[in-house]
């Protein structure tokens, strides 16, 4: 472990200087991974665990389109892809990829294949830290660990594959064998981190949820519609609103803020556009924080896991689901943005 320290509060950090692959390959010699679930993280992190040499099985509802979808990916009906039981009898690290809500269906034909020492893993605090409205309540003689990639499942494999990798946090609920430790960071390793940030599950659970209703998704979708629907107001054409509200951010000031920071990329704009920016961003602070505050509360509370748990678990959530993401692709904004895309100088 590395102590590093984030801006003045030392933190724990593994790494892979101290923990290398050989060692996490070393460490998981013995172990059969079981990733259940073959959607968006099963993928990632079953072919990089694959990849990097890791003894992988997927367990999977047999006959679906994921299932096509992991035949596809090169794994073997009866070799290394089983259904759910299957998988799960065989597996000695039971990997949890479920939809949380689908967590909740499976879990007790899952739990009769949770025997002494095996561990059971979660990319999410969900299951656990929700336990009264999960239900899921792991034995006592197995361990219980998390490594959440702090991404997509898909830029887990697509940065995999470019050589980079992304980096996750991780946490031990219950440490049975006494080996939880060296497990959850030698399947960090595996699944392509280069560095993983110590948590535990109910903060892991609380800040993922908030940051993906939040700036990462739902704050980011509401701050750009207002923006493009003012412009539209205003008589601007769909292209400009689009460029002046989304293209420019996404193509030249976030690479430049990821790089080097906030201050760096308002230091790359000019004198008018700094001193405007400092001026508004007090005052985009102040109208967006009580909404934040609002929705902590909400994630700290359980509505929001209640909420996500009785939508998605009615036997119609993905065709809703796909409705709502139509309406999105469809508005102006994006149907707009799709056009401007095509326009990228690269893409001629
Ligand atoms: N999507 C991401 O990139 C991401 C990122 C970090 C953490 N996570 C966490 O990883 C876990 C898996 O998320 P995901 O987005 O990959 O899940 P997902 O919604 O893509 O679903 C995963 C799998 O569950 C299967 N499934 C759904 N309902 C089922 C049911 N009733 N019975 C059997 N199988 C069923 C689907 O067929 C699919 O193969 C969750 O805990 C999630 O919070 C996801
Ligand atoms: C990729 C995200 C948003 O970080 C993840 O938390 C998820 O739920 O898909
Ligand atoms: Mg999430
Ligand atoms: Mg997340």
């Amino acid at each position: 472990m590395a102590e590093m320290n984030f801006g003045g509060v030392v933190e724990q950090v593994a790494t892979r200087d101290e923990f290398p692959l050989e060692k996490a390959r070393e460490v998981l010699k013995n172990e059969t991974i079981a990733v259940i679930g073959y959607g968006v993280q099963g993928p990632g992190q079953a072919l990089n665990l694959r990849d990097n040499g890791f003894n992988v099985i997927i367990g999977q509802r047999k006959g679906g389109k994921t299932w096509e979808k992991a035949i596809a990916d090169g794994w073997v009906p009866g070799e290394t892809l089983f259904d759910i039981e299957e998988a799960a009898e065989k597996g000695t690290i039971i990997q949890y990829l479920l939809s949380d809500a689908a967590q909740i269906e499976v879990w007790p034909r899952l739990k009769p294949y949770l025997t002494a020492g095996k561990a059971l893993y979660f990319s999410h605090g969900f299951g656990i830290t929700y336990k009264e409205r999960t239900g899921i309540i792991p034995p006592a003689d197995v361990d219980v660990i998390l490594v959440a990639p702090k991404g997509s499942g898909t830029s887990l494999r697509r940065m995999f594959l470019e050589g980079r990798g992304l980096n996750s946090s991780y946490a031990i609920f219950q440490d049975a064998t006494g080996r939880a430790k060296e497990r959850v960071i030698a399947l960090g390793i595996g699944v392509g981190s280069g560095y993983l940030f110590e948590t535990d599950f109910k903060r892991e659970v609380y800040s993922d949820l908030t940051g993906e209703r939040g700036t990462l998704m739902g704050a980011i979708q509401g701050i750009l519609l207002a923006q493009y629907e003012v412009l539209r107001e205003n008589g601007h054409s769909p292209s400009e609103a689009f460029n002046e509200t989304v293209e420019e951010l996404t193509q030249s000031l976030m690479p430049l803020f990821a790089e080097k920071g906030m201050d760096w990329m308002y230091a790359n704009c000019s004198t008018t556009a700094q001193r405007g920016a400092l001026d508004w961003m007090g005052p985009f602070h102040d109208a967006s924080k009580p909404v934040f505050e609002k929705l902590y509360k909400e994630v700290a509370c359980g509505n929001e896991a209640q909420r996500s748990i009785d939508t998605n678990s009615k036997p119609d959530y993905r065709e809703k689901l796909e409705e709502e993401l139509k309406a999105l692709r469809e508005s102006e904004m994006w149907r707009t943005g799709a056009v401007v895309r095509k326009l990228r100088p690269e893409n001629n």
